[in-house]
């Protein structure tokens, strides 16, 4: 008979309690073998509400039709939530769904007095709802997520957002299913304290963190820093128990009534590539509040881009145009005191999330210590 209490001993002797023991935690019960007919207590049922899940649908391609079924571009983002909740299956046994309309766009159309109608949407619902989903095209989805992971302090509401890649006339169309996926992680119990998730393509993944790494497949998404669950034949799978980005600095913004849009400072994106020189880094600097570069590599730039870099008197983020990957800070150009001036590395950070990122800084009145110190969470600084 196998002893289902096991012990191992690290082989780290500097780490604290290096003796553990692993113990089997599933209960008793689960371990049996399941019944296939579901007994339903009839007590427990009554006293169970449904979980009340809010969406809030701001368009992309999951709310659009295309002329042809076999057309995959070239569509109108026309299609109501209602319109969307027609499609998909039955989830009136799962939960209570109430929905808002804060706009319907294409994601490039996202701008900051929409991302303000989407904070609002999100944190108003957080009181009254178990889980909150977002229709959003994938275009930008990602910043949208990484702003609402950084501003909102969800506690243990899950928020979910959601896309497709197909429009809803097309063959094999991926947004019902993707948005009826979307709603029950959304109300499932599992999915609290797990902060922004997105739900695409059977998987789900922190906001914080993803990005969209193809412009057509339905594989669209990807994230290095692991998904967090999968959606298979009406089950959810996470793969680690609840667990919310580190190191993400969390910034409370007081909005006051009336507020139509953020107005957070300009930061701008430059490019890196062979050949570049200074001259678009001396167009923008008196324009711009601040300015991130898509760096060749882990933040390299010409030598002398550097030394003019060094020289600006806005704070500069070195990101990276690769895809994956970090800027270390050891990276950084240095004038002759060892000094990286104005320069931070992005550390993880895409340039699109450490433009967010910088901005909500500087609409802090951050100084570059303590923007230094936000890219640290995400090891850079
Ligand atoms: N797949 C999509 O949703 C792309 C679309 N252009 C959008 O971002 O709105």
């Amino acid at each position: 008979m196998p002893n289902n209490t096991l012990e191992i001993t690290t082989i780290c002797s500097d780490v604290e309690n290096s003796q553990f023991t692993l113990q089997s935690t599933v209960p008793e019960e689960e371990m049996r073998v399941e019944n296939t007919t579901p007994v339903i207590h009839p007590q427990l049922s009554q006293r169970r509400s449904l979980p009340r899940i809010k969406i809030l649908g701001t368009g992309g391609t999951i709310a659009s039709k295309a002329a042809s079924s076999s057309a995959t571009a070239d569509y109108k983002v026309d299609l109501t939530i209602q319109d969307m909740l027609d499609s998909i299956p039955d989830i009136s046994r799962i939960c209570e769904v109430e929905y808002e309309q804060i706009c319907n766009v294409d994601s490039k159309n996202i701008d900051e007095p929409i991302l303000l109608k989407i904070y609002n949407g999100i944190s108003e619902s957080l009181q009254k709802f178990d889980g909150i989903v977002i229709t959003h095209g994938t275009d930008s989805l990602a910043e949208t997520a990484f702003f609402i992971e950084s501003t909102i302090d969800a506690g243990e509401v899950p928020i979910v957002f959601v896309g497709s890649m197909r429009p809803s006339s097309s063959v094999s169309a991926d947004g019902p299913m993707n948005l009826y996926q979307a709603i029950c992680i959304a109300a499932d119990s599992k999915s609290r304290n797990r902060g922004v998730l997105v739900s695409l393509n059977d998987q789900i993944s922190a906001g914080y963190y993803i990005t969209k790494t193809n412009a057509n497949s339905l594989d669209s998404f990807n994230v290095r820093q692991g998904y967090l669950g999968n959606f298979v034949n009406n089950e959810i799978h996470y793969y680690y128990p609840p667990v919310k980005p580190q190191g993400c600095h969390k910034f409370k913004l007081n909005i006051p009534t009336g507020t139509e849009s953020f107005n957070f400072p300009d930061v701008c994106i430059i490019y890196g590539h062979q050949g570049i020189t200074s001259k678009l880094l001396n167009i923008v600097k008196s324009e711009y509040e601040g300015i991130v570069i898509a760096t060749m590599g882990a933040g390299s730039m010409p030598d002398n881009v550097n030394v003019d870099c060094l020289r600006v008197e806005i704070p500069i983020v070195y990101s990276k145009r690769s895809m994956d990957g970090m800027i270390p800070r050891a990276n950084l150009p240095r004038n002759s005191n060892g000094d990286s001036n104005m320069c931070i590395a992005s550390g993880y950070l895409s340039p699109e999330k450490s433009r967010i990122l910088l901005q909500l800084c500087l609409a802090c009145n951050y100084g570059i210590d303590e923007i230094r110190h936000v890219f640290r969470g995400v090891y850079g600084g």
